[in-house]
């Protein structure tokens, strides 16, 4: 508010919308009996020292009935706004609560209403409903509500696709929760300002439909109605029209500049986010110990399957690397085991198995349950990730109390510790601050230790370290590997970068057009290697014995387009080896002494490093 107040616009619209709202509180206390005292001896007079405005047909000061009649006006517009802000919210937020189906009729509805022009419809339920001050005030409302939905529906949506509401959704909670606690606070700003605005058209609405007889109906008065009379008898008495018709304007103009001063104090300023990355250790597990089985797992949209047969698992403590070029699956097969494809994804597996429980079929609130205590999702980008709208503590407390039953204060220090255990400085004092306040590896610290509230069997880190910069990549990924080795958390690691996937894992699957199409011990990738594509990925990163006289190293050729994946191996377009059998079959995924590989030259001796070209 400091920051509107500072501005020349935003102080005087503020001054001015105060001065009338202080008068629509104190002008019908004080000068109502005045106003509408009758003097048969000043019927119909002009401006005058002692009416400035002159008198209406009855004698009655026309000055002082446009100040009492700020009361009614301005009560009216903003009872409509509130009618319509309220069913406005009711409409645009039910596609959130009630699903997809009936979601979808709510819509097509506020999407014909929105088609009418506001005023037609106000007119229309005001000669529906009846004239009168009621009759009006629910046809303006009305007239307001679809307007209002469809912003909400379009504010809702924006904020229900970001990574934050998708953590929330991972931790369990339900649709209600997730738009009280979640969505609606962060549109709110847009929503203010909006009804700001709304507020003021609502009192030009009100004014047009009580000069046309179907609002204020007498002995009650607006400055619609005082514009009415004043109007009958303009060549004569001209200030009596002029009056109430610049009562109405400057009111108008009030709501709507305020309205203005709050989008542009509102308008935040967000710090760019930064970039960073991590280590680990082998063993490919069998199924009975294992924390994940995922078998033959698909994803598909309408017209493209990214994902293809994707099949892994990790064990118990096991950290597995996904990597592969933009593209080629990563994110949606970590989506598809949160279960958080959204429509009109497809999720398809013969096997999705998370600590032994099957998550294709049974309840789904057993399994958010599930998931929301042993599963953790860090995704990429911080910012995006926790709720900008609650404070830092708040937001892991809510954890606890969701699925441990904590109490409030328990459920507090539970996450004060947890900031502490990922290294957040001073945790009792930044708990209570907002996201915005903390840097971008604190945030991620964050996130991390948001996971951290239950106890996490798996922990999924979605590129936790790109938006970093190198050198808090570092203490990330020291952080998920002292979390490890304290809880003995499974990880599964997505990243494009093999190199910090290389030192963290303990197993590497690279993934290629919606496939895995090799899976090796992190300790052998260097050494044993044996997909072209695993070997031009490591080709491409440059160490310490690369000539800095040659250009680096690119993998030639383009990552294949999901909507247009060619038969046999998606690699071979690029591939050196590639033989007229690579591009008419399809090479299947061979297990060989706990290593798989889907290559058809697989025992072809090509040193690793080798570019390939
Ligand atoms: N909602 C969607 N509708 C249609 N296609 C999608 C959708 N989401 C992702 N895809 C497609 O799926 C492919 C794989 O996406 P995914 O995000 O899993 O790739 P990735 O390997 O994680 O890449 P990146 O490293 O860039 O995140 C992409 O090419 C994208 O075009």
């Amino acid at each position: 508010m400091k920051r509107i107040l500072r501005t020349p616009l935003g102080l005087s619209a503020a001054v001015l919308l105060l001065a009338v709202l202080v008068l629509a509180v104190i002008a019908p206390l004080v000068w109502t009996d005045q106003a509408n005292a009758v003097d048969t001896a000043q019927i119909s007079r002009g401006s005058t020292a002692e009416h400035w405005m002159g008198t209406d047909n009855l004698g009655r000061d026309v000055f002082l009935r446009v100040l009492v009649a700020t009361g009614l006006s301005v009560r009216l517009a903003l009872l409509a706004t509130a009618i319509g802000v309220l069913a406005g919210l009711v409409l645009g937020a039910v596609p959130v609560v009630l699903g997809r189906r009936a979601g979808r009729v709510v819509t097509a509805v506020v999407n014909i209403a929105v088609a009418f022009p506001a005023l037609l419809l106000a007119l229309f339920f005001a000669v529906v409903i009846g004239p009168g001050t009621t009759g009006s005030l629910l046809a303006i409302g009305f007239a307001t509500a679809p307007g209002f939905a469809r912003l909400v529906q379009t504010l809702v949506a924006k904020v229900a696709g970001l990574d934050y509401v998708a953590a929330a959704r991972v931790a369990g909670a339900g649709r209600i929760r997730l738009l009280v606690r979640h969505i609606l606070p962060n549109v709110a700003e847009p929503l203010v300002i909006n009804a700001t605005m709304a507020a003021g058209a609502a009192l030009l609405a009100f004014a047009g439909l009580s000069f046309l007889g179907l609002g204020v109906q007498p002995p009650e008065y607006d400055w619609g109605r005082l514009l009415g009379e004043g109007l009958q008898g303009i060549y004569l008495r001209p200030a009596a029209a002029i009056a109430p018709g610049v009562a109405v304007v400057v009111a108008g103009l009030a709501f709507h500049l305020f309205g203005e001063a709050l989008s542009k104090g509102f308008t935040r300023h967000t710090a760019p986010v930064k970039l960073r990355r991590t280590e680990a250790a082998s063993a490919v597990p069998t199924d009975d110990d294992a924390v994940l089985v995922v078998e033959d797992l698909r994803v598909a949209f309408p017209g493209v399957t990214p994902v293809r047969g994707v099949s892994f698992t990790v064990g118990q403590g096991e950290a597995v690397g996904i990597v592969g070029e933009s593209g080629s699956g990563k994110s949606l097969t970590a989506l598809a085991v949160a279960r958080l494809i959204e429509h009109p994804g497809q999720v398809d597996a013969q096997r999705l198995t998370f600590q032994g429980r099957d998550l294709r079929n049974g309840d789904d609130r057993v399994h958010r349950r599930l998931l929301g205590t042993s599963l953790a999702m860090v995704f990429q980008d911080p910012m995006t990730s926790l709720n900008p709208a609650m404070r830092i503590g708040r937001q892991l407390a809510e954890v606890a109390e969701q699925h441990q039953g904590a109490s409030r204060k328990q459920a507090w220090q539970r996450a004060v510790d947890r900031l502490r255990a990922v290294r957040i400085p001073d945790p009792e004092r930044r708990a209570r601050q907002y996201p915005h306040e903390f840097s971008g590896g604190m945030r991620q610290r964050a996130m991390i230790g948001m996971g951290l509230m239950g106890k996490p069997a798996l922990i999924i880190a979605d590129e936790p370290t790109t938006a970093l910069d190198v050198t808090v990549q570092r203490q990330v990924l020291r952080l998920l590997r002292t979390i490890r080795a304290a809880d003995g958390a499974a990880l599964l690691l997505i990243s494009h970068d093999i190199t910090v996937v290389s030192q963290v894992c303990d197993r590497v699957l690279v993934m290629y057009a919606g496939r895995v199409v090799e899976d090796l011990p992190a300790d052998e990738l260097h050494t044993a290697a044996r997909h072209p594509y695993t070997r031009a990925l490591l080709a491409a990163v440059p160490d310490m014995t690369t000539d800095r006289d040659l250009p680096l190293a690119v993998i030639p050729g383009r990552p294949v387009d999901a909507a247009q994946v060619p038969t046999g191996c998606a690699y071979a377009p690029r591939c050196p080896l590639a033989t007229e059998r690579c591009v008419t079959a399809h090479p299947p995924l061979e297990t060989d002494n706990g290593r798989r590989v889907a290559c058809w030259h697989a025992d072809v001796p090509v040193q690793v490093g080798d570019r390939g070209e």
